[in-house]
């Protein structure tokens, strides 16, 4: 079946004073959801996304103490009152009194194994949860005297790949490192992704160089839009995100950028745009696969 794909309104929230006390970080990205559902003046967002790590400090001897027991379990029914995460529960709640599309960032999550991940959890508008992301290539990077960050000290990777359709467009999901890996992107595009989107956290060191770049080039190179959401600079955390939320269209134009600081960007995702890129530079349809494999008879 082919996905319908139609003009919407995405909303990216680069949230900030994303501190120790979860309670306190929850309270304030409700709060924050709540603004940015009231739209721009112009509109009204169809589609909502937080960052990654959302509801605790950055850094993996965080993430076991935040982690929560989600659940999720693909095609089969969710209930969202049995549940025993209150990142889950508030997120949920507030998908449905604002009646918005919701990619609720990244949280910790924890399993009956006592495994933890770093999980992107997605709702409708009726707060049923209908999607989930594990972040599948863990972030360990050493550029010496610059930043060592090691996911897998205590994050096990994802296993799978997470595409959801939201009614307007169907959304491929990865989690920040996620995005340097091309192959999630390629087989998500031609597996008939129109948008795809990155909770995200870069920092000082990769950021200026890689975020724009990457964000850029996914887009170009499959000719889908691509959204990257950073939380918001803090340096008094011990991890610096870069921010620059960004929005970008499949011919790499930046349709919306956040700066440094806490702000919601709103962008308008036109169909057209995707259609003429791909008309006018018609890659999707002069690949070699006497040459090489095609990916997209990947099994999901
Ligand atoms: N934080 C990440 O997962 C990735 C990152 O910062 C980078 O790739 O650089």
């Amino acid at each position: 079946m082919t996905t319908v794909f139609r003009p919407f309104t995405l909303a990216l929230i680069q949230l900030g004073s994303i501190g120790a006390n979860k309670a306190d970080n929850l309270r304030h990205a409700r709060q924050v959801i709540l603004q940015a559902a009231q739209g721009n003046g112009v509109k009204k967002p169809d589609l909502i996304v937080l960052p990654e790590c959302f509801n605790s400090p950055y850094g993996h001897i965080h993430f076991p103490v935040y982690a929560e027991p989600i659940g999720f379990v693909p095609g089969k029914p969710y209930d969202i009152d049995q549940c025993q995460s209150e990142s889950v529960k508030m997120l949920s709640t507030v998908a449905r009194e604002t009646s918005t599309w919701l990619i609720g960032g990244s949280i910790p999550e924890c399993d009956s194994n006592g495994k933890v991940f770093n999980t992107c959890t997605v709702y409708d508008p009726k707060g049923a949860l209908v999607a989930t992301h594990r972040k599948v290539h863990l972030f360990d990077i050493d550029i010496p005297g610059q930043i060592k960050f090691k996911e897998s000290e205590t994050l096990t990777g994802g296993s799978s790949l997470s595409h959801f359709d939201a009614g307007f467009a169907k959304i491929g999901l990865g989690i920040c490192y996620d995005i340097r890996f091309p192959e999630l992107a390629m087989i998500a595009a031609r597996q008939g992704c129109h948008v795809l989107i990155y909770p995200g956290a870069f920092n000082m060191t990769t950021g200026p160089l890689h975020w724009e770049l990457l964000s850029r080039s996914r887009a170009v190179d499959n000719q889908v839009f691509v959204s990257v959401c950073s939380p918001a600079r803090d340096l008094s955390a011990g991890y610096h995100a870069w921010g620059h939320s960004m929005i970008v269209d499949p011919m790499g134009r930046i349709l919306g950028e956040a700066g440094a600081e806490e702000e919601i960007v709103y962008a308008t995702i036109e169909p057209e745009v995707l259609y003429s890129t791909r008309t006018g530079i018609p890659v999707t349809v002069q690949r070699r696969f006497d040459v090489y494999p095609d990916v997209s008879k990947f099994p999901n």
